[in-house]
């Protein structure tokens, strides 16, 4: 019988680790105890795991289960394609349905069933991507730089996510703009077994009709004026990858029939030729628009809407997922400090209120922008909501647009100014910069 690769067992209960050695021996290739989790992170790093079999309840006396979901959560945080199953002394279904929630794979309740525990235990490293080789624990921070954040909606597309992610399920994404999908489907990327080849993106709102198909397939020499030589499409280059169709909803309709029949054969044709070329890719679509009601209209084919979201994933808009704002707004302060050699900054409470307050509706990409600007601008140690212009949809803006960062600059000081009443401790302070700085800056752009 083939094994199931390496599992880790953690409970501090050295009988019930010898047993589970015994029991378990036959399925997995190592097995590996440990009598504490302080050790995890360090003896998770150590290897690859198709699973772990995490106790609840550590602390004797304080069988809350708190340190299970603890450690659950810091596996899941490094780790969240590596399916966890919590094993828990008590029928504790509340306990054990939370965890699941936070991303476990399954449960065991103790005193065990033997054949009962074996299947789930299989069962949980079968799920391990690629069939359990180095994916399964390839840390997340290293897939990219996604911030799922806290809200309830976001936790629940991760734990779909880390489900379909391994699959070579069609997924279709969906959300506003700026609200992650291509972010998501890099992550899709790279929790799947076909991370080792970079993912392929194509907008289709950006290919014209005419290049549809020789970009789309590829042609042959000859094929038409300007083919000189053969040339793969990019569902050739996807080939045991993973082909990203951007803004699907843009394809004109005569052109989706294509599409669909690439999807269906699983093969394509390069233009000018007849030689059908088996492509194997895992399929992941986005767009900003409904589909099913693009479908209702006659606008998009329903039979193509079919292949493409066997799994659909929607993105909440920014708006929806209030506390997430400012966890993502820190990450980006960090990460513009460190871009623009600037101190660690951080936001003062009128400024978080202000982006709290924001609809967003350019979502994470505003966000993002409006963050960058502001760390750019500010000299003092603390991003004022006075750095944060922000506008409203079909809002004039606050200020006439500027090319660049020194117009913008002064335009926001001339800004202020009004707004203050040109008191000009009140502009400084309103901007986050020193009143020496703001002469400074006055002087240079004679305001
Ligand atoms: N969860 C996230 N964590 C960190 N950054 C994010 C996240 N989601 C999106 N971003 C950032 O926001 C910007 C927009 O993301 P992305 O391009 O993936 O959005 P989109 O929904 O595909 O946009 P569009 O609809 O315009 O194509 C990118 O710069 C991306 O890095």
């Amino acid at each position: 019988m083939k094994k199931s690769g390496n599992i880790l067992i953690v409970d501090d209960n050295r009988g019930v680790l010898t047993a589970l050695q015994l029991l378990l021996k036959p399925y997995f290739d190592k097995i590996t105890v440990l009598s504490s989790p302080v050790t995890l992170p360090a003896t998770l790093r150590e290897d690859t795991w198709q699973a772990v079999l995490l106790d609840m309840n550590f602390t004797s006396g304080i069988n809350t289960g708190n340190e299970g979901l603890y450690w659950l959560h810091e596996i899941k945080k490094q780790y969240p394609a590596l399916p966890v199953v919590l094993f828990t002394a008590y029928a504790d279904i509340d306990l054990a349905v939370r965890g699941i929630k936070e991303g476990a794979t399954d449960f065991i309740v103790k005193p065990w069933d033997n054949g009962k525990l074996v299947e789930t235990l299989l069962n949980a490293a079968q799920n391990a991507p690629a069939s359990g080789k180095k994916t399964a624990t390839t840390p997340a921070s290293t897939a990219s730089s996604m911030y799922w954040g806290e809200s309830p909606a976001m936790q629940q597309l991760r734990m779909l996510v880390e489900k379909v992610a391994a699959t070579d399920a069609n997924i279709l994404i969906t959300g506003e703009n700026g609200t992650g999908k291509e972010m998501l489907a890099r992550e899709i990327h790279a929790l799947s077994a076909r991370h080792r080849k970079e993912m392929v993106s194509v907008d289709m709102g950006a290919i014209t009709e005419s290049l549809f198909e020789s970009e789309l397939f590829g042609h042959v020499k000859g094929a038409f004026t300007d083919a000189h030589a053969d040339r793969p499409g990019k569902f050739e280059v996807a080939d045991h990858s993973t082909l990203f169709l951007d803004e699907i909803g843009n394809l004109p309709y005569h052109l989706q029939a294509k599409l669909l029949t690439a999807i269906q054969r699983r093969s394509i044709v390069r233009v000018g030729s007849n030689m059908p070329v088996p492509v194997d890719i895992r399929l992941i679509c986005a767009t900003n628009r409904n589909l099913s009601e693009m479908a209702d209209k006659g606008e998009f084919r329903e039979d193509l809407l079919y292949r493409i979201n066997t799994i659909h994933l929607e993105i909440p808009a920014l708006r929806e997922r209030q506390e997430d704002i400012i966890p993502l707004a820190e990450r980006f302060i960090t990460r513009f400090c460190k871009q623009y050699g600037k101190p660690a900054l951080r936001l003062d409470n009128a400024a978080r209120e202000k982006l709290m307050l924001h609809p967003w509706s350019g979502n994470i990409r505003e966000l993002e922008h409006a963050i960058e600007k502001a760390v750019i601008i500010c000299d003092g140690a603390f991003l004022s909501a006075g750095l944060f212009q922000l506008q409203r949809r079909n809002e004039a803006p606050e200020m006439p647009a500027a090319s660049t960062l020194e117009d913008m600059e002064k335009q926001m000081i001339r800004h202020t100014l009004d707004k203050c009443g040109g008191n000009l401790s009140a502009v400084a302070s309103q901007l986050g910069i020193t009143r020496q700085t703001l002469y400074n800056k006055m002087k240079k752009y004679g305001l």
